[in-house]
């Protein structure tokens, strides 16, 4: 991305939609990741769209985008707009109705999608992005799409396994 003299090329994106976690995760790396990536859109002058919130490592990624002076939008549906439910979010906010208009809506604002680590709602936004990509809904850039299948597998599984786990 450097040009030879140093300074930064302007990426070809101007706003990517990040999806990851409302919660920061068992490891700190994944926090460190959502800092590094934050500070990296910035770095490229990319903007980020976002599910809202200052939980987790949405919290994370947001603020690091914010702080480094870069515009943030949060889409987030009107049952989860209550602070106590999201926290505080960065930037501009826009309501809507369902969970269903906030993937379209995230998506229409983004050239691009990059997933971080989460749960159940990043998978469930990762794998409908990947489905439109292959309808042709869209033909926005998923960071590593050709090699997700396995990856999202052994997610799903250790996820079930998790599951059974926390059940003993
Ligand atoms: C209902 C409660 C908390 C939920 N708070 C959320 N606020 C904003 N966005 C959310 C929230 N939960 C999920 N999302 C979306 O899904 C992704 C994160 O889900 P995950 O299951 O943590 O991976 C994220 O990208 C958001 O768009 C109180 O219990």
């Amino acid at each position: 991305m450097e040009k030879e003299s140093g300074e930064m090329k302007q990426s070809r994106f101007r706003r990517i939609c990040v999806f990851c976690g409302s919660s920061q995760g068992k490891k700190s790396s994944y926090q460190d990741a959502a800092i590094e990536l934050g500070r990296e859109l910035v770095s490229r002058n990319i903007d980020l769209v976002y599910g809202g919130g200052s939980i987790g490592l949405m919290g994370l990624v947001s603020q690091a985008v914010h702080d480094g002076g870069r515009h943030v939008l949060g889409v987030i549906p009107k049952t989860l707009l209550p602070r106590e439910l999201t926290g505080e979010t960065v930037g501009e906010v826009k309501a809507v109705a369902d969970m269903h208009q906030r993937k379209a809506e995230m998506a229409k604002h983004s050239d691009a999608f990059i997933a971080l680590p989460g749960g159940y709602g990043t998978l469930e936004e990762l794998l409908e992005v990947i489905t439109w990509a292959q309808l042709g809904i869209h033909d926005k850039p998923l960071l590593r799409r050709a090699s997700l299948a396995p990856v999202l597998a052994k997610s799903l599984s250790l996820l079930q396994l998790q599951k059974s786990w926390s059940k003993n």
